[in-house]
């Protein structure tokens, strides 16, 4: 009998079918067309992999209570593997969705399996092909109990870092796939700050790529250091063979999405987080797609048509390193934030200094600074947000000169920078004992008797204005 069945065979399912197998896992594998089953078994030979074609068959060669992890296309693809599954399996049986899912879906499904007396288990999986096959993050949820029953499977096959697994049970229903959908969403940000440092080296400083690519790995060696930022390195030093210019000049610059930046984003409007660096990088995206406007765009509007001196290049390059590492701790935070205050509002109890553990290892974020995250939010429970941590309270004190320096020449140069600038206004704005927002309470109260508090005394007053 096999341990867990995997059913859908494209790039994540079968490379995390390699990794089960090849960490001791007797594996049963399904795909709906015969075409991937056949490619998977071209490609893997091992005792224990086994192949079906017929997903009765497939089914009944799981010991019980079975566990089957669902990696296919998310969406209706998934209700519709559900359906097909549900008449085969029997009560307590394990049912786990490694798909990047919306985490309403892993609700509604959790809740309808539990009526059928099927267990599920959202597993948010992160690392790509390379994560899936030798040690993705995963970001399971459900009930604990049923969690401990696949736990042996999955923190086997997570990736390690210091001895732990990247990988732990997170909290209830589909609240996996919701760390997992917000992981995206930091993951949109980390992006899309280091392309604007990337475009302010380029395009302000005049850096060369290859400069470029040897600045990214030497800050990869310090308090940058994490996956995006070594793949930026790498891909920079990568030329086309076609044109022998750099890779990166001869892609479209028109950025796809499949969906999780947008999500998080507009939860953060549901559970009312200020998301803004994250939500910026998932706007820039959609102005990428504006590719045959913007070049109409640049022929017809002007931007500033003298550049001041040219820049002092080390110090420049200090400054923007410094700006660099200040948004991404910005967007951490308010990544963060945006878990802490959904644990609240859906009652799942999410531990953030585990949630930050998990990401050292196996997925696209991982960073090191991830170790230094975990640590804040371990020493003070109820810490609102990441920014006021003792470490990250001196960080931001030393760097803010760099960000405010890096965005305003940046802007003043008519570069946009919507992530980077994004940073420094919620930074600004979060450390603002007085907000405008006595303005805005004045006229709502104008127009719509909306009425207001105020500094002086206790209660709701109205001015008739
Ligand atoms: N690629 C990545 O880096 C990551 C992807 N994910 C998530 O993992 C999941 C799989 O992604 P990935 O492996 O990249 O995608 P692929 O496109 O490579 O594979 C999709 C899988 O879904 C199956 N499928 C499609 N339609 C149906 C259907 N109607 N019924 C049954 N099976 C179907 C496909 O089978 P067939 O080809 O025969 O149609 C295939 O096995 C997605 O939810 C994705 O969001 C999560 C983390 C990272
Ligand atoms: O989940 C992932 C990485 O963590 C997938 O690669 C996902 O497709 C990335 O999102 P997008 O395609 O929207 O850029």
């Amino acid at each position: 009998m096999n341990s867990i069945g995997v059913f859908g065979l494209g790039v994540m399912g079968a490379n995390l079918a390699m990794n089960m197998a090849n960490k001791g896992e007797k594996v049963a594998v399904y795909n709906y067309t015969s075409d991937l089953t056949e490619k998977f078994k071209s490609n893997f030979t091992s005792d224990n992999a086994e192949a079906h074609y017929d997903l009765e068959r497939f089914v009944n060669s799981l010991e019980k209570p079975r566990k089957v992890f669902l990696m296919v296309t998310a969406g209706p693809v998934i209700d519709s593997v559900i359906d097909s599954l549900v008449p085969l399996l029997d009560k307590d049986d394990i049912m786990m969705d490694g798909g990047n899912s919306n985490f309403n879906d892993s609700n509604r499904r959790y809740h309808r399996l539990k009526e059928a007396g099927i267990h599920f288990v959202s597993v948010g999986v992160s690392g790509g092909e390379e994560g899936a096959l030798h040690g993705p993050a995963l970001m399971p949820s459900g009930d604990e109990k049923v969690y401990q029953e696949v736990a042996p499977i999955l923190e086997k096959i997570a990736a390690q870092v210091d001895g732990k697994a990247c990988c732990g049970y997170l909290g209830k229903e589909g609240s996996g796939h919701y760390v997992k959908m917000v992981h995206n969403g930091i993951e949109y940000a980390d992006m899309q700050l280091i392309t604007e440092a990337y475009q302010f080296l380029r395009e302000r400083l005049g850096l060369s790529v290859e400069e470029i690519a040897t600045t990214f790995r030497e800050w990869n060696e310090g308090e940058l250091e994490s996956y995006l930022m070594e793949i930026t390195s790498d891909i920079l030093t990568h030329v086309d063979e076609e044109t022998n210019k750099p890779m990166v000049d001869v892609i479209l610059d028109k950025s796809g999405q499949k969906g999780t930046g947008k999500w998080t984003s507009q939860n953060a409007l549901d559970v009312g987080v200020p998301l803004s660096i994250i939500t910026e990088s998932v706007f820039a995206r959609f102005l990428s797609g504006l590719k045959e406007e913007r070049v109409r765009a640049d022929q017809m509007l002007s931007g500033p048509t003298k550049l001041d001196q040219d820049l002092d290049k080390q110090a420049w390059l200090e400054l923007v390193r410094k700006a660099l590492f200040m948004g991404k701790i910005c967007a951490y935070a308010q990544g963060f934030h945006q878990y802490k205050q959904a644990s609240e509002a859906y009652g799942w109890d999410l531990k953030l200094e585990e949630i930050a553990l998990i990401f050292r290892g196996g997925c696209i974020i991982r960073a090191g600074i991830l170790n230094e995250i975990s640590d804040a939010f371990k020493a003070d429970k109820q810490l609102p947000n990441l920014l006021l941590s003792p470490f990250f309270q001196e960080k931001m004190n030393d760097y803010q000169a760099s960000l405010r320096k890096v965005v305003i020449k940046g802007m003043e140069s008519g570069l946009s920078l919507p992530s980077l600038g994004a940073s420094l206004t919620y930074y600004d704005g979060y450390r603002s004992s007085q907000s405008g927002a006595n303005m805005i309470q004045a006229q709502r109260d104008y127009f719509g008797a909306h009425t207001y508090e105020r500094v002086d005394k206790k209660g709701t007053f109205h001015t008739a204005w």
